[in-house]
């Protein structure tokens, strides 16, 4: 009997599947999810304990122009997989994000609060989230942010690059929010799965991220500093950075809930940045 975990290659499933402990993990090639109903059939046929779904349409910036694809990936195959945990009686956990909210103010999002996503991949995320709770199981969505790990492609690695060439960068410094390991995430995906399964009464949306707040500039600084680049760093105003997608300006998630009903606490990211610079380093 299994976890089953969609998205092998990404950052938070192969942290998954590092941490073992029955962990089974499908990758594009045996879950297509432009497909959705093929996902659910693989949830059937492999009838695990639980279900986490990592996979996901994560370019935000070519979300605003396959608007539909993400909408499917994002919203209808978490959807159809939810639907399939619920009809086995089974723990569905589904990662979303802190795009789902509009990004105004300074007060750290409660989980309960309005969403009002700003770009298309927020918008295919919240499908997402609307999709798993209207599908009536057991279930967990997990708002994180700022995803970080020696994996794949995050913004510690494209600073470790950019860092590497240039002397000066210019970064946004009026988006505040924070980065959170996959490591992290992992694990506390995986605890939730498991506590779901003896307790289904805690499904519902909770939030989690990293810790102290930070603004992008602020932690490309530290990133440079930990890593011994001596790239000077100068903060822009978001309207000096255009991209296709918008990006909310309050990232901050309150993450007390899940603290409250699971006993999972904010990791300080600084640590889960020393251990990639390190697993950077080791390979
Ligand atoms: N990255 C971030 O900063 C943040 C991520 N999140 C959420 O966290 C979760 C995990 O993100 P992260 O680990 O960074 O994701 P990654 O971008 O690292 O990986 C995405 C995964 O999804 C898979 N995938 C994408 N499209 C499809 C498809 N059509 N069919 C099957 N698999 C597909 C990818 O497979 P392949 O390698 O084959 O493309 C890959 O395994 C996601 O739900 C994401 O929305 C939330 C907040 C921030
Ligand atoms: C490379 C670079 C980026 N930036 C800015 C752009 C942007 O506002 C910010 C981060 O850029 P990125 O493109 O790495 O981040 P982005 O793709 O927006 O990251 C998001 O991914 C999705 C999947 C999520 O769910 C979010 O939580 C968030 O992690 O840094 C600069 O200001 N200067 C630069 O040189």
């Amino acid at each position: 009997m299994t976890i089953l975990v969609f998205g092998a290659t990404g950052q938070v499933a192969r942290e998954l599947a590092m941490l073992g402990g029955g962990v089974s993990c499908l990758g594009r090639d045996q879950a297509e999810l432009s497909d959705p109903e093929a996902c659910a059939a693989m949830i059937r046929d492999h009838a695990p304990r639980a279900v986490i779904n990592a996979a996901a349409y994560t370019a935000v910036d070519k979300a605003e122009s396959e608007e539909d694809l993400a909408g499917v990936i994002n919203g209808a195959a978490p959807g159809a997989m939810a639907a399939a945990c619920a009809a086995l009686g089974i723990p569905f956990v589904q990662i979303s994000t802190d795009y789902v909210f509009g990004g105004t103010g300074e007060t750290p999002w409660q989980p309960s609060d309005p969403v009002a996503p700003p770009n298309a991949y927020g918008r295919s995320k919240r499908a997402g989230e609307a999709a798993v709770i209207a599908a009536g199981g057991i279930f967990a969505i997990l708002r994180t942010s700022w995803v970080v790990s020696c994996h794949g492609h995050n913004f510690v690695k494209t600073m470790l690059r950019l860092g590497a060439e240039r002397d000066r960068l210019t970064i946004v410094g009026d988006q505040i929010g924070a980065p959170t390991p996959a490591r992290d995430i992992a694990a506390a995906c995986l605890t939730m799965a498991h506590q779901l399964i003896a307790e289904p009464e805690k499904s519902g949306v909770y939030h989690f991220q990293g810790r102290p707040h930070v603004s992008w500039a602020g932690f490309a600084r530290a990133i440079f500093a930990q890593a011994g680049l001596s790239c000077e760093v100068v903060d822009i105003p978001t309207s000096d950075y255009p991209t296709p997608a918008v990006r909310p300006l309050n990232a901050r998630l309150d993450c007390a809930r899940l603290e409250t009903i699971f006993g999972i606490s904010q990791p300080d990211w600084h640590a889960g940045l020393a251990d990639i610079l390190k697993d950077l380093k080791d390979r």
